[in-house]
């Protein structure tokens, strides 16, 4: 399975632009061999939150638009970041994962807003789990903030997903625990993480990229320097499996323990 995770800047509160430049980078990545494309947080506003009304994607219509399309074309599964929506009166963080057949399998609100940002005072939180299926293997998406939540992760891989999704615009003032937390939740789970992040700067942060792949005994197999790159990483699935066999955590778990 042939990952592309794409690391790139967002302009600030102009989806007109940032549209083209997402469909420019999924069809980049296509042709360079990936079966699945990964993109950032909210790829298409950036955190202009308080221009919410005039620039989200109204039932992320012209979002779905660009993925079933592109998704059709290209023949690539889309692991779609995230981008503002406005759903009725209410506004979320959204991410929508597209098959290669066109077709919107699955789509997810993050669950813990980040007050820091501001999300908030704006968004309203998703109450849902993500787990989906792509060429018969079972994945988990979540945003950004949520992997400082080890037991909302740890649902999903309990839930089947042998690998984790993590689009995220997390600053660069915090890159270490970025770093530390995507390698823990691989570590815990046994499973393979993929966190996408942007490069660049809005008026309240500054990015550095960071992307990472990890595998479930927790290598870091690939990492994205700070600038803007697509990451193509070919994983072998078989690892997860052989992890656990290594170390029967999901075994061992005391799940009388827990409650
Ligand atoms: O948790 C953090 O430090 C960063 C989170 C974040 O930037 C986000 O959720 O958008």
């Amino acid at each position: 399975m042939k990952i592309a995770a794409v690391q790139i800047d967002v302009c600030y509160g102009e989806p007109d632009k940032n549209f083209p430049r997402v469909e420019e980078k999924i069809t980049e990545a296509a042709a360079q061999g990936a079966n699945i494309v990964v993109l950032p947080e909210m790829w298409n506003t950036g955190y202009d939150l308080a221009r919410l009304e005039e620039i989200a994607d109204v039932e992320g219509k012209r979002t779905k638009e660009l993925f079933t399309r592109l998704s059709k074309e290209l023949g690539i599964h889309i692991i779609g970041g995230s981008v503002s929506t406005r759903k009725g009166n209410e506004f979320f963080n959204t991410m929508y994962v597209v098959n290669k057949h066109g077709e919107i399998i699955s789509s997810y609100d993050k669950a813990h807003l980040f007050k820091l940002m501001d999300e908030h005072h704006y968004l309203q939180q998703g109450n849902q789990l993500h787990v989906f299926s792509l060429d018969n293997v079972q994945m988990g998406g979540v945003i950004c903030y949520d992997i400082r939540f080890p037991e909302w992760l740890r649902k999903h891989v309990l839930e089947g997903a042998n690998l984790l999704f993590v689009p995220a615009q997390w600053p660069a003032a915090r890159i270490d625990h970025w770093r530390i937390l995507l390698q823990a939740r691989a570590i815990e789970n046994q499973c393979f993480v993929i966190g996408v992040n942007r490069v660049g700067e809005d008026p309240n942060n500054t990015f550095n990229g960071q992307s990472m792949v990890i595998a479930p005994w927790g290598e870091v197999i690939w990492i994205g320097e700070n600038k803007e790159t697509i990451g193509i990483i070919d994983l072998q699935l078989q690892e997860v499996e052989e992890v656990r066999k290594r170390i029967p955590v999901f075994q061992d778990r005391r799940e009388d323990l827990y409650k």
